[in-house]
């Protein structure tokens, strides 16, 4: 969809409402008459810009901004068919999206950006070289509308470039002065300055899309890739915003569309600043097909759609006939209502009819780009959020594996191709036109392989040599080396999983000749070892387990040697045919560099279809290495419990 930028003039008319009551009622009396009230009784307010697209018409209504008491009320004009301006003036971000919502309720807003407008201003009093007003309104008025728009954009990517060469001291100037303590943005920044991490900025401007040629093209994309890095991703559109200057009048502003590249003059700079941003055609509801599945094969993963149109949209268990609307209520209830999420997980003990329970750690929602939420956090969260979120019940990160042949982009030149989807198993396919991702795969891994074979020892499970598993093996800290650690880096990214929850060795197999290791799972079976410290972490005294594996394959033996996956697409355990390596289920590792399998599920129960056995080695030499990740990070901070239900909360006092 197109975003059609007709011409129109901008402005904010700071009055009063009409005191004449004709010109109320003609004001009322528009055929489209949108309002959007928004309080700003914290002194330190934080303005923002937004722009929307209109659904309807407007006519006839002339654009006015007023006052009642602290709140302030905008009604705005459309400045034409189907473009509406908007400055709205807001104590924080998340009231500035509330507003949006509720705005939204008459218009369709296809997206909208806010700028801290106050940061504009200081970065462009702070930056001297910066020239905002490079474009004057003579000369852009002069080239618009007689076939000089390149020239224009030619100037606005001058412009461009400037700015955002300064995007570093843009963040410097943020962090000094930041959002406000008492925003949402203002007291995350604040606890992330504490803890000394980098601040995560919820705001974020888009860099023009060059569109003039394909040279600076291709250095707005580097540009808009560099930003993606800063900046959570699904905030950045390859859109543009621009252009600020503060106490100008009159001043132009460029924008493009996906395609095309206009100038505009605005006529009334609102008071000392000015930034104006522009939408690209949006997103209009939620992109859910990548993320649901054809059939119920995890438990406790579920997806939410989050768009302008309330009411939420669940898909419970990912499943696109169980899609409910979540009305009303604060989120987290409605959720923990709907989906019933359990705090334990039970185990029959083997032979017994005793049941074993663990407490589980607290669920999570994640952004589709993998940001986590913790319940706590989901509403106010919400508020600032449109797209996909996953809810996995075990508070993991884990791919959903959609179907079989399904291949997902998961970083640059990285494919996540899924084999089978239960138990969830995927290729990893690096693409060797991208050659970076390739090229370092293998040289690290060529690493590991020459590291590990000074190390080697037979191979041990539950600490005994056994004849389930003959290879040899060698641990190597991650810490050890810098390639190690960029390995574990790159697992942790591929994975959507922080670093901290990885498993601190690597560990390093070499089978050769006739060397197997039967089949079995990478998790430990409460059924199997029925004796409880190992299952529950020391920290958050909630289950601890292996979660995923991601397996590398260093060197594929002439023959034999593959990753034999017997019960792949739901076949029965082969009971005393541990090695069988037959035609049941999928056998890994012929071609791809690595494979990933969850021995979990969304929920944190053991997925039983993740049964695998390394095939004999027939001939030649096979180097593989485990990158074993856990359901919790081993490292503060640790996983939660959820809050205690109040159902439990009764029982407990009774
Ligand atoms: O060598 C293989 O292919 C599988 C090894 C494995 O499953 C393990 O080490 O846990
Ligand atoms: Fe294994």
């Amino acid at each position: 969809m197109a975003i059609r930028w007709a011409n129109f003039e901008y402005g904010v008319v700071d009055t009063t409402w009409p005191t004449h009551v004709e010109e109320q009622e003609r004001l009322l009396n528009c055929t489209h008459w949108y309002r959007l009230q928004a309080h700003t009784n914290i002194p330190n307010y934080w303005p923002y810009l937004g722009a929307f697209r209109l659904r309807g018409r407007l006519e006839d209504c002339e654009l006015h901004v007023f006052r009642r008491g602290q709140d302030r009320i905008f009604v705005a004009r459309a400045v034409s068919d189907n473009v509406l301006w908007l400055n709205v003036t807001l104590s924080s971000h998340k009231e500035a999206l509330k507003a949006t919502r509720t705005f939204a309720m008459s218009v369709e807003v296809i997206g909208s950006i806010y700028i801290p407008a106050r940061a504009v201003r200081g970065l462009a009093l702070s930056d001297r070289s910066v020239d905002w007003t490079e474009i004057g309104v003579d000369r852009a008025e002069k080239m618009d509308g007689t076939g000089l728009r390149s020239q224009v954009a030619k100037e606005a990517i001058k412009v461009m470039q400037k700015y955002l060469e300064r995007h570093e001291q843009f963040q410097r100037f943020d962090q000094n002065s930041g959002p406000p303590r008492s925003s949402p943005e203002g007291r995350r920044a604040a606890a992330q300055t504490r803890e000394g991490k980098e601040t995560k900025h919820r705001f974020y401007f888009i860099p023009l899309k060059a569109v003039v040629n394909d040279r600076l093209g291709a250095r707005f994309e580097r540009k808009l890739a560099q930003l993606r890095t800063h900046v959570t991703p699904s905030l950045v559109t390859p859109s543009l915003v621009f252009h600020g200057a503060p106490s100008q009048e009159p001043q132009a502003v460029v924008m493009t569309g996906r395609n095309e590249l206009m100038a505009r003059t605005v006529r009334r700079a609102d008071r000392a600043w000015v930034a104006l941003a522009a939408v690209t055609a949006a997103r209009e509801s939620c992109e859910v097909s990548q993320w649901l599945q054809e059939e119920a094969v995890d438990q406790g993963y579920h997806v939410l759609c989050i768009s302008e149109q309330e009411p939420i949209q669940l898909y419970v268990e990912g499943l696109q006939s169980q899609m409910l609307q979540l009305q009303g209520g604060k989120l987290v209830e409605r959720l923990e209502e709907k989906l019933h999420i359990r705090r334990h997980l039970e185990f029959l003990e083997e032979g017994q009819s005793t049941v074993t329970q663990w407490p589980k750690q607290s669920w999570a929602v994640f952004t589709s780009e993998g940001e986590r939420w913790r319940p706590e956090e989901l509403d106010e969260l919400v508020e600032g959020y449109r797209g996909v979120a996953l809810l996995f019940e075990g508070g993991v990160w884990r791919w959903p594996p959609v179907r079989p042949g399904f291949r997902r982009s998961v970083l640059p030149g990285v494919v996540l191709e899924t084999v089978a989807t239960r138990p969830a198993l995927f290729s990893l396919d690096l693409a060797p036109e991208s050659g970076t991702a390739d090229a370092s795969a293998s040289r690290l891994l060529r690493h590991a392989a020459a590291t590990a074979e000074r190390r080697l020892f037979r191979s041990e499970t539950e600490s005994q040599v056994s004849e389930e598993r003959t290879s040899d093996q060698a641990w190597l800290s991650y810490g050890s080396t810098p390639e190690l650690r960029e390995l574990k880096d790159f697992t942790a990214r591929v994975l959507r999983i922080p670093a901290t929850y990885f498993e601190e060795k690597l560990q390093v197999l070499r089978y050769q000749k006739g060397q197997y290791y039967d089949a079995h799972r990478d998790y430990w079976d409460p059924a199997e070892f029925p004796y409880e410290d190992r299952f529950l972490h020391a920290n958050s005294q909630t289950w601890l387990m292996r979660h995923a594996t991601f397996f590398w394959y260093l060197q594929r033996p002439e023959k034999g040697g593959e990753t034999w996956f017997p019960r792949a697409h739901g076949g029965p355990i082969p009971w005393d045919e541990w090695t069988a390596c037959d035609s049941r289920g999928v056998k890994m590792g012929k071609d791809r560099v690595a494979i990933l399998f969850y021995s979990l599920y969304s929920s944190g129960d053991v997925d039983d279809y993740s049964w695998h056995c390394g095939c004999p080695v027939e001939n030649g030499t096979k180097w593989a290495a485990n990158s074993w990740v856990w359901n919790q990070p081993f490292e503060p901070p640790f996983a939660q419990r959820m809050p205690p239900h109040p159902a439990e909360l009764g029982d407990a006092e009774l």
